[in-house]
């Protein structure tokens, strides 16, 4: 089973977990050495309470007097407030006096002279009493050979054991102990601390910058890191600051970019629109424009119950002005005539260019007798006045044929096909003239516009 642990618990365990093993470690060097300075202190006060009362019990133990030595040892116990038995004991080891109890009954225990050792929860500490003066090597040679003279003739006089109570060591023992676990459980404590605040040093400002940058994923460009409260990240931060900067301009310049673009293409696509809907020559709608136009145009007269006539116009014998003069003379003609009958129309009339040669103007609220008047008034208008060409004047006519919508038949096709049965009869009477549709024809000739056959020539 693996453990994860989050980047917070493992800043925390890598802030905490040097420290805490640094505070083990000099608490087990603490406790060590101050254990050993513990013994050391007590076998050196062992070592010379058993001193003092081994030169103190010489001349007792010389003159024999058991009750002296009785008196020695209760001295010696009562002046040291640890001292459990403080005993005199013969060269050959058997005990003499004793104040207190000693630990192994009558018999000398086994001790290395100057090394005192620890016997069932006391500390026992043993010195021989020579008859004069002895040194160090005397001491140790008695430790061999207790029972006998030291090479310069002085005499083995007996032994003093001393022993202490070790309540003292325990007791110093425990309240070090209580005391480390305190300093150490401070130190712990403060190691955790400071661990818990450098993790948060961290992982607080990362947390910040973190929601910035989900911020500015979820696109909330302006979104910023607070630098004041990044704390260690500081530079992070500011570094995604500039960068969430340099996004915001960059999006700020790419919808810039866009908006032109679209712009653009929104004129393009209305340019091509009126392109697809307008005769290039005239500036009029062409015939797909005239189309719509004409089935609005339709609906609403339906609708509102009015009269909508239209007048198909085809100029005379325009083949000849562009074989006579030329197709700019040709030109000019078309877009002459489109200015004279736009002239005549009214602003809600709409006139188009359907053909080479081929007009229709479509007149709403007017009725068949008002669009002849209409037709007649241009035509008179074109028959009058001449055009100014290069080299002269030209005088040209054109012929008309106007249809109203039927009510009953509001059908374009038809209603463009009767206008053209109008204007193609308006050509064989002779060009020039304005014909009308009749109202009701029985067989009305349903010839698509622009298809209509050539009229013979007058
Ligand atoms: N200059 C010019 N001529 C055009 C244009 N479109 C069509 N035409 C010409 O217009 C002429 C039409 O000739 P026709 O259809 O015979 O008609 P018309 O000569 O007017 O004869 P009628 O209609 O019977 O009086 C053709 O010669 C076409 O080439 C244009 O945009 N400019």
């Amino acid at each position: 089973m693996s453990i994860r642990f989050g980047i917070r618990m493992r800043l925390f365990l890598a802030a905490a977990l040097p420290a805490i093993l640094a505070i083990l470690v000099l608490l087990q060097g603490f406790l060590t050495r101050h254990e050993r300075i513990l013994t050391e202190t007590l076998n050196e006060h062992a070592q010379g309470m058993a001193k003092q009362a081994a030169n103190a019990a010489e001349f007792a133990l010389f003159a024999g007097s058991q009750s002296a030595l009785q008196r020695l040892a209760d001295g010696a116990r009562a002046s040291d407030l640890h001292a459990a038995v403080v005993s005199f004991w013969t060269p050959e080891g058997e005990l003499i006096v004793a104040s207190g109890q000693p630990t192994h009954g009558r018999r000398l225990p086994v001790l290395e002279p100057g090394r005192p050792m620890l016997v069932n929860g006391r500390l026992l500490a043993r010195v021989p009493i020579w008859s004069a003066e002895w040194t160090e090597s005397d001491l140790f040679s008695a430790a061999a050979q207790p029972m006998v003279s030291s090479s310069d003739g002085r005499r083995l006089l007996g032994h003093v054991l001393v022993e202490l109570e070790l309540d003292i060591l325990q007791r110093q023992r425990g309240e070090l102990l209580a005391w480390a676990l305190v300093a150490t459980g401070s130190g712990l404590l403060f190691a955790g601390l400071l661990a818990a605040l450098i993790a948060a040093s961290v992982t607080q400002p990362l947390g910040r910058i973190g929601v910035v940058v989900s911020q500015l994923s979820r696109g909330v460009l302006g979104s910023r890191v607070d630098t004041r409260r990044a704390g260690v990240l500081r530079p992070l931060a500011e570094g995604i600051n500039t960068m969430a900067a340099g996004l915001a301009s960059n999006e700020a310049m790419l919808r810039e970019r866009v908006a032109q673009a679209t712009e653009e293409l929104r004129q393009q696509k209305e340019l091509a629109e009126h392109k697809a809907r307008t005769d290039p020559l005239t500036g009029l709608p062409n015939r797909r424009a005239f189309t719509e136009l004409a089935r609005v145009e339709i609906e609403r007269a339906q609708r509102f119950g009015q009269p909508l006539a239209l007048i198909a116009v085809d100029l005379d014998h325009f083949k000849s002005i562009n074989d006579n003069h030329g197709h700019a003379v040709g030109d000019a003609v078309l877009i002459d005539f489109a200015h004279r009958a736009q002239a005549q129309l009214r602003v809600i009339d709409q006139l188009a260019r359907i053909g080479g040669e081929e007009f229709i103007a479509l007149l709403p609220g007017t009725d068949a007798q008002g669009a002849f008047q209409v037709a007649e008034r241009i035509r008179v208008l074109l028959e009058q006045r001449a055009l100014a060409v290069p080299g002269g004047t030209l005088r040209y006519t054109s012929s008309f044929g106007v249809a109203e919508i039927e009510p009953q038949h509001p059908g374009l096709d038809r209603w463009l096909a009767r206008a053209d049965a109008a204007l193609y009869a308006a050509k064989r009477k002779g060009r020039n003239r304005v014909e009308l549709a009749p109202e009701n024809p029985a067989e009305p000739s349903l010839l698509p516009l622009g298809q209509s056959p050539q009229p013979p020539l007058a």
